[in-house]
């Protein structure tokens, strides 16, 4: 290889530290080019710095949109340093070999979050600075690319103490440039998805890009390291306002107690969760008393459990909840005096504060086979004045089938559900036969079962479930029909006089 002038490429929006770093590479020997806005504030800072503009011949165009791209200086970039025909070529056109590439983009990013016009994203769309990263990124074994002001001090000192940046870091900085790239475009295509509005939920490509937005301190079990990631242009949906710090399975948990609420809708109410199954759901007038009406279902279970409200917290629920251990209380917001009230009683209890508006359309599950994606809906509430009856209609018991309905809605398959005066006796869940889902909730709720309706996520294989529900004394039986023996569980209920609901909808959760 010829020798050079060893010669760094600066081009950064984020001009923090670049002084610096300038500053030691010229020390190193380095020449220094540089993209006008860059020339100038290292000029500033009293460098020797050559524009951009002397060794394209270019001056910047379109009011910006073309600065870097060139062949004299992608050539300088891109060419392999032990290949004779890209040598050939740098020479015959006279292309003055890049070294170090020092870019960072356009804040997109920053932009998208302040809710930019189409127009204004477009223009924040950086071209060339992509191409200068990734041209550089692409030749890691000749060219280093830097990215991240966080990497300026070990290019320095690898530099100074070895002649040149190690293979192994150019590596290292090459990935990383990658993903920076990779992720900015996926954001731009996110962003620009929103801003024109399309309407393709399920498209061939779904780009994705997840920042860390917390180490946590390991998973589902101390054996398992852990992070939490975010979307980007995502603000996380909540906030926690006091208690110890989130961990993997709290994150899972909460996560049910938010499904919990937004499945009670506009009703107060409460939910009340553990390792992701609910243990108790009730409505009331206030949240005081559907706390009471969900703990009633297994206070046992519930000790230790995570707690879903459906609305701000005040102080009297506050005091309440403090007499009790529990992980979590998730609700829309918390009152200060009730934070205060939580501080002085249990200041570990974390307090998620959830934005209940900013929701996914999509959910994505990653599986070993890939990721699944399906819509984030919630089990729609059961049609109770139109839907398919069996049996006389029964208007008063409508707030227990809703809550019933729910219920095993949130619970996983085989789910069983029972309520009674606005308040789950018992949830069955992740039962691996309906029947034993059955025979185990009327046995958890005992007396309580007596005058309850029973709710099942899925339809009945049998009519033995009915069986069991007559002779608990079960008022209505709600489930989605669809079994091939329908019609012996209807024969089932009218023999049993208990009126059925067929809700023509499925709602398991896996
Ligand atoms: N148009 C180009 O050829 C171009 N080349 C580099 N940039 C970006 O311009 C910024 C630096 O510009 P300046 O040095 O003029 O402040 C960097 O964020 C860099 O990524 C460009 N801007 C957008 O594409």
């Amino acid at each position: 290889m010829r020798d050079h002038v060893r010669r760094a490429l600066i081009s950064v929006f984020d001009k923090s530290g670049v002084e610096e770093l300038a500053k030691g590479l010229h020390e190193a020997g380095y020449e220094i080019v540089s993209s006008s806005g860059t020339a100038n504030y290292l000029k500033e800072h009293g460098l020797s710095v050559r524009e951009i503009a002397d060794l394209s011949g270019y001056p910047h165009i379109l009011g910006g949109r073309v600065k870097t791209l060139h062949p004299s200086v992608l050539g300088g970039i891109l060419a392999r340093r032990d290949f004779d025909a890209d040598l050939a070529d740098v020479e015959k056109w006279n292309i003055p070999l890049i070294d170090v590439v020092v870019c960072n983009l356009y804040p997109f990013e920053e932009v998208a979050k302040r809710k930019a016009d189409l127009g204004d994203l477009i223009e924040n769309i950086d071209i060339g600075g992509v191409t200068l990263i990734r041209a550089a990124a692409k030749n890691y074994r000749y060219v280093t690319i830097v990215t991240d002001p966080r990497d300026y001090g070990t290019v320095i000192e690898e530099i100074k103490s070895l002649g040149n940046v190690s293979i192994k870091t150019r590596q290292r900085l090459a990935l990383k440039a990658l993903a920076a790239t990779a992720s900015y475009d996926s954001i731009i295509h996110f962003a620009l998805s929103k801003a024109m509005k399309e309407e393709d939920l399920f498209p061939d490509v779904y780009p994705v890009s997840l920042k860390k937005a917390a180490s946590l301190r390991y998973g589902e079990n101390p054996y398992q390291r852990a992070a939490l990631y975010a979307q980007p242009l995502q603000k996380l949906p909540f906030k926690q306002l006091g208690g110890s710090e989130l961990s993997y399975n709290n994150i899972l948990d909460a996560e049910a107690a938010v499904k919990g609420i937004l499945l009670l809708g506009d009703r107060t109410g409460c939910v009340i969760i553990k390792h992701t199954t609910p243990c108790g759901m009730a409505i009331g007038k206030d949240l005081p008393s559907a706390y009471e009406g969900a703990l009633a279902c297994d206070p046992l279970s519930a000790y230790g459990g995570i707690i879903g409200l459906t609305r701000e917290v005040d102080k009297d629920t506050a005091v309440k909840l403090a007499s009790k251990f529990y992980e979590i209380i998730v609700a829309p917001g918390f009152s200060t005096e009730a934070v205060e009230a939580f501080k002085e009683k249990r200041p570990n209890l974390r307090l998620i504060s959830f934005d209940l508006s900013k929701r996914d359309e999509l959910r994505l599950t990653k599986t070993a086979f890939g990721f699944l994606a399906q819509e984030d809906v919630m089990a729609p509430d059961p049609d109770f004045e139109g839907g398919e009856w069996t049996g006389e209609r029964r208007p008063e018991l409508k707030d227990d089938a809703l809550v019933a309905w729910k219920a095993a809605a949130l619970a996983k398959s085989n789910a069983i559900a029972l309520a009674k005066d606005g308040a789950t006796v018992a949830i069955a869940s992740g039962f691996t036969s309906r029947v034993d889902a059955v025979e185990w909730a009327v046995r958890h709720a005992g007396q309580k079962a007596k005058g309850s309706v029973l709710a099942s996520d899925g339809f009945f294989p049998f009519p033995d479930s009915i069986e069991i529900a007559a002779r608990a004394d079960i008022a209505l039986i709600l489930q989605p029909g669809g079994s091939k023996r329908d019609e012996e569980v209807k024969e089932a209920c009218i023999k049993h006089r208990i009126p059925m609901l067929v809700t023509k909808m499925r709602a398991f959760r896996h």
